[in-house]
């Protein structure tokens, strides 16, 4: 108060009063000049009424110079009083710092001995960044950080390393990394990243979706999957495809070195624009569409981008506090607004098709997506057990745009990188295994010629085409790690207890390439998948009641991609060696750091 009133201590005098209310106080005043005296009248009193009984009283007795010696002694033990309290005062900052240092103490300990009383080994951190610094500032993508550790923990079924601040635990073992997926799902039910969906709405989408609310959303999404909705898309995916081949004829330079990344990127945004969108986005061999350069924008990881993740993770108060987005709202607008757009175009002109527009405004309108049974094959089923198995606690989310605009956004980004990769990938496979493009192309002349066309049904039937897919998925998944948090404490068959709310990382990159599991695992052999795989040591689209929803769509389509290029093309080695395999770093899915060259000849 004093420094406000801009009088420094010196100043106070105690003085003893009769009080308004009939009381006998001591008050220290600060009138000792006529200088400050002046000063109460014209900037203190006007301001601080709430004293002015007290302080009025005090001033006249300094006026009147009423203070005897008695009066004296009382200032004195009344100074000492204060100047006590002071001391009181300033003992408690002391008390309350100490408690606050011993707190932050404790809680470091703990954290530290996280671990240790798991009984668990763990990869040293480097506080406050964790056990893979380069790894949480993007300089190695996050598949080269967890392979390192992966190693590190050999040869423990799992082991523990920080994330930043965040104690996480990777399964290295499939059988239990089959708990985590099936068995004991109930336990890792979510994904654990932060999210806001009143804030972001675009973060409201069933890759993020937590608890109940993912239960809700799963339940409404997954008829939009079934096989016999799948068919009825599968005309669109076939425009698709025919484009791609008639824009490669025109344009690849045969005989010559390409990249085919850009080309498999166009292809997959235009079948998911079509099929997601029911948008023609014109991306075949177009770069600058407009979709292909917000997917683009979408999935790159920007200095800043980075620095906003990473405070997320770190301190996720001082990433609501300062009011960051990860994401500009322009282009959470231009989704929500397509959506917006297209389904109410659909409503007012009745206008449809068959695509998952159609299908969310069924969801709209309806409440859900009619599904008849003959419409339904074994993987259907599979999800509708998995459902029924996991269908506890009841949330409901109203369908309005911005939430429907934020499923349209998921199945954009998840899957477009994905399959284009994947298609990509394994052109330059088998460029680099000749015997076995041509047991592929092989299979698929025999498969046309029995059934005229490429058929939905003549694709069911390309097994070792579904090999090589599957071999290309194992030695470059997309999505290299699946991760879920731990929602209920779980206690593994070896006693281990895993307690809620840690993280819980499935080093799939890692597992795949583990000669444990898969033998000469640098190796492309697509008959491996002949015999059987080891029971979670193969999750390229995760696995359990949470895995892809769009598996089956992205196998659709990459089969039909693969069966048109190798009937018309053939695949062969780029006239340079591509030297050993590395990761862009700032990349979220996995992504060759280099490209691979490979030269195409016409059939
Ligand atoms: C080769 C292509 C693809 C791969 C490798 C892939 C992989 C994955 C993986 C690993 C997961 C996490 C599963 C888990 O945690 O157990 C996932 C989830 C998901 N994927 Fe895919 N995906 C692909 C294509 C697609 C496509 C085409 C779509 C949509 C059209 C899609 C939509 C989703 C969605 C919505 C989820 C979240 C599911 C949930 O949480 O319930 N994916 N995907």
């Amino acid at each position: 108060m004093l420094a406000e009133w801009g009088l420094s201590a010196a100043t106070i005098e105690i003085f003893r009063v009769w009080t308004d209310d009939g009381l006998r106080k001591c008050v220290p005043v600060i009138v000792k000049s006529a200088e400050n005296c002046q000063r109460y009248h014209t900037d203190i009193r006007p301001r601080y009424h709430t004293d002015i009984p007290i302080l009025n009283a005090a001033l006249s007795c300094y006026r009147n110079k009423q203070t005897d010696e008695h009066e004296r002694s009382a200032n004195a033990s009344l100074i000492r009083n204060f100047q006590g309290t002071m001391a009181s005062f300033n003992e408690l900052v002391v008390l309350a710092a100490s408690v606050f240092v011993a707190y932050v103490v404790y809680k470091f300990i703990k954290l530290s001995n996280f671990f240790n009383d798991l009984g668990m080994p763990y990869v040293k951190p480097i506080w406050p960044f964790g056990s893979e610094v380069r790894g949480l500032f993007m300089r190695d993508h996050i598949t080269t950080s967890l392979a390192n550790i992966y190693y590190k923990l050999e040869p423990h079924k799992m082991g523990g390393f920080y994330n930043a601040m965040r104690p996480a635990i990777m399964i290295r073992d499939p059988e239990l990394v089959d708990r985590v997926y099936t068995t004991d799902f109930g336990h890792f039910v979510d994904r654990g990243a932060i999210t806001d969906p009143k804030r972001h709405p675009l973060e409201g989408h069933l890759f993020l979706l937590k608890g109940a609310k993912w239960r809700f959303m799963r339940a409404k999404l997954s008829p939009i999957f079934t096989s016999g909705k799948l068919k009825f898309m599968y005309q669109e995916m076939r425009k698709c495809a025919d484009s791609f081949i008639a824009h490669l004829e025109k344009t690849v330079p045969f005989g010559k070195d390409i990249d085919m990344k850009e080309d498999s990127v166009g292809f997959t945004i235009q079948v998911i624009s079509s099929c997601a969108f029911g948008i023609e986005s014109n991306s075949i061999g177009n770069p600058n569409s407009e979709l292909v350069l917000y997917s683009k924008r979408i999935f790159s990881l920007s200095t800043l981008t980075i620095v906003k993740i990473v405070t997320r993770m770190i301190a996720p108060w001082l990433f609501d506090l300062l009011r960051l987005k990860q994401m500009p709202k322009e282009d959470e607008d231009f989704i929500i607004n397509i959506v917006k757009q297209t389904l109410n175009h659909r409503l007012t002109t009745g206008y449809s098709r068959n695509d998952f527009m159609q299908l969310l405004l069924q969801l709209r309108e309806k409440g859900s997506v009619e599904v008849e049974e003959h419409e339904k094959d074994e993987d259907d089923h599979q999800e509708t057990k998995h459902q029924m198995n996991h269908s506890i606690g009841k949330e409901v989310i109203e369908m309005d745009d911005g939430v429907l605009g934020a499923q349209a956004f998921v199945f954009l980004i998840a899957g477009f990188e994905t399959t284009s990769s994947t298609i990509y990938h394994l052109t330059y496979l088998l460029s680099q295994n000749q015997d076995c493009q041509e047991k592929a192309r092989e299979e698929v002349n025999r498969l046309l010629a029995k059934h005229g066309d490429y058929t939905y049904e003549m694709l069911r039937e390309l097994t070792y085409l579904n090999y090589c897919i599957d071999e290309t998925l194992r030695l470059f998944p997309p999505v290299p790690a699946n991760f879920r948090v731990c929602t209920r404490e779980c206690t593994f068959p070896d006693g281990t207890t895993i307690p809620k709310g840690t993280a819980v990382f499935i080093p799939v990159y890692s597992i795949h390439r583990d000669p444990k599991y898969f033998p000469e695992p640098e190796k492309f052999k697509p008959e491996r998948f002949e015999q059987g795989i080891t029971k979670g040591a193969y999750s390229p689209f995760g696995d359990g009641p949470r895995i892809c929803i769009g598996k089956r769509f992205a196998q659709v389509e990459i089969k039909l991609a693969m069966a048109m290029l190798l009937k018309t093309f053939r695949f062969c080695p780029g006239s340079t060696e591509k030297g050993k395999i590395t990761f862009k770093p700032r990349s979220f899915l996995l992504s060759v750091e280099g490209g691979l060259p490979m030269k195409m000849e016409k059939i």
